[in-house]
Parts: C-alpha cells; structure tokens; sequence
C-alpha cells in the first residue's frame, strides 16, 4: 500500500483542509495519514474561529508517523505561522520524500489562514525542500512580491520561484480573468506545459486547492512522474468541480465521487 501524508489545518465543514485531503486520498487508492497543524470552526459561509496547535505538538504527530510509515508524497496546506513551518522543515529536511507544497494563505471568504510573518519562512524553509508548489495568483504575487496580470508576469514569477529551489511550479490559473481554467507548469530544467479545461460559472469552488494539491501528491505516491501527476490530478478536480453537490448556504465543496462516474475533459498543452 502506498503510504501519503497531508500536514495541514482541519476544516470543520469537510470541504477543504485536512477532510478533502484524506477524501482525495483515499479516493486515489493511496493510504492517508494526517498531521493537523490548526483546528478552523468553518463551513461552506467561511471561517469562524482557529485554534492552532502548538508547534511542539505538531512535531510530536509528524515524528509519530514518520517513525513507524514509510510516507512516499506529502502535501502541505494550512500552516499557519512561523513556528510550525520551522519545525516540519527541520524534520523535512532529513527525509526522502517527495513533497508538495500548497502555499495556503487565506480562504475563500477572506479569513487568514497564515500568518503574515510567516510567508518569509515558507519562502526560505520549505520551498526550496518542495518537489512541486502550487500557488495560485494571489498566493505566487505574495511569495515573489510581484503583481501578476498577463501571462508575461505569470511565467516571470514562476521563474523566481525556481530560482528559490523549487523543482517544479504549478501557477493556477482559477483566479485569473479567463475563459478557460488554465494552468501553467514551470520545470527547473526549462521545460513547460499547460493545461486547459472548461472554465465552471459556480460558487461551488470551496477546497479546489485542497483537492488538486492532495490529488498530485497520491499520484506521486503511486509512483507517477511528477508531469503525469500534475495531469491527473487536474483530470480529478476538474470533475470535482464540474459535479458540484450542492451542500451548505455558502462555497459548497468539490465532490470526490464524480470521479467514479465522470471523466473530466483536460488539454495538455506542450
Ligand atoms: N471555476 C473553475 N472551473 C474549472 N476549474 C477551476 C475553476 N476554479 C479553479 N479551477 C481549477 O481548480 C484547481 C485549483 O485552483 P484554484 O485557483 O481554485 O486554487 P485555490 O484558489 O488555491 O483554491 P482554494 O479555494 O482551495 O484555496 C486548478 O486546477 C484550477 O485551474
Ligand atoms: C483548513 C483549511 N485549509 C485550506 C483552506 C483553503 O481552501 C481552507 N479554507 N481551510
């Protein structure tokens, strides 16, 4: 059995964090286990409250499953601070496992869900540590400090990325302004593709990130090529989004069983 892990923040509302994560993975034929870094009161209207855990606390949970589970692919998702992210790179740095890192920052409806102090130690921890990151546009304009409209600006800020050390980047293209949802992947070695799937007029995006983030890493967990996950998983989310379930008064969430009934449309661009 193929052993993952997702080191994130709980959501009480199962759309998004930790719940997507695990749903995903066990959807993807892939063993998940869990390092929860923050408790969030939260459903499909947003986020009422955090109670983030001590970071000694979850350096406790990492090492207990990394002491006895051979972990293949992680994800990272809701970190939180500075503290956290110091004491599970320090443990990451001594591992041989492929990780991705989702650079989570602030939900759907507004509310932080890291620290503002703690983008610098994301940026000199964890993703030079990081197989793949997968900002989206917000997110890659606050790590690079740049503003990122065109496609110029995007392949320009995936390139401070990979110069960070980073071993691929994958630039979202959910928040941009176009008719498809497009993303773009950067490699270290200079090579690129996108792709591109039907852009979905829904409200029921809440935990997108989650999902494709968890997806790739239960892909890499599986032996896959990095490329190969990345495409995968775009297939799975975009069918999560496509089949929405209708659930809650706010962003409902994406639907991990359409994969079993739908495949999802994706073009890969060289
Ligand atoms: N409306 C949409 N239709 C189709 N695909 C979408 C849509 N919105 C996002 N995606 C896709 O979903 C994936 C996640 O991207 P997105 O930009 O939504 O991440 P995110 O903003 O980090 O999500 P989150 O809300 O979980 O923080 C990407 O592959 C993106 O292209
Ligand atoms: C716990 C958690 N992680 C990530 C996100 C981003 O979607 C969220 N809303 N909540």
């Amino acid at each position: 059995m193929n052993i993952v892990m997702t080191i994130a923040g709980s959501d009480s509302g199962g759309g998004a964090g930790i719940q997507a994560d695990l749903k995903t993975f066990q959807e993807l034929d892939v063993f998940g286990t869990s390092v929860i870094t923050a408790l969030t009161a939260q459903n499909t209207l947003g986020v009422h409250g955090i109670f983030p855990a001590t970071p000694e606390f979850v350096e406790q949970q990492l090492n207990a499953v990394l002491d006895d589970l051979k972990v293949k692919a992680l994800k990272t998702g809701m970190l939180f601070s500075k503290e956290i992210i110091e004491r599970i790179a320090k443990k990451l740095r001594e591992q041989q496992i492929q990780i991705v890192v989702d650079p989570v920052m602030i939900a759907k409806g507004g509310h932080a869900l890291l620290k503002e102090d703690a983008v610098q130690a994301m940026i000199k921890e964890l993703i030079p540590i990081a197989t793949v990151v997968t900002p989206n546009i917000p997110e890659a304009e606050a790590i690079t400090g740049m503003a990122i409209d065109t496609e110029e600006d995007i392949k320009q800020a995936a390139e401070k990325l990979l110069s960070i050390g980073v071993g691929c980047v994958v630039m979202k293209g959910g928040h941009m302004d176009e008719p498809t949802a497009t993303d773009r992947i950067y490699f270290q070695d200079g090579s690129t593709f996108q792709l591109k799937s039907k852009r979905i007029h829904t409200k029921h995006t809440h935990g997108t990130g989650c999902t494709f983030s968890a997806a790739i890493t239960a892909y890499l967990g599986r032996g896959f090529s990095v490329k190969d996950s990345i495409i995968e998983a775009k297939k799975y989310v975009q069918s999560a989004i496509e089949n929405p379930l209708h659930i809650g008064n706010g962003h409902g969430p994406t639907n991990h069983f359409a994969h079993r009934f739908h495949s999802a449309e994706v073009e890969v661009i060289e």
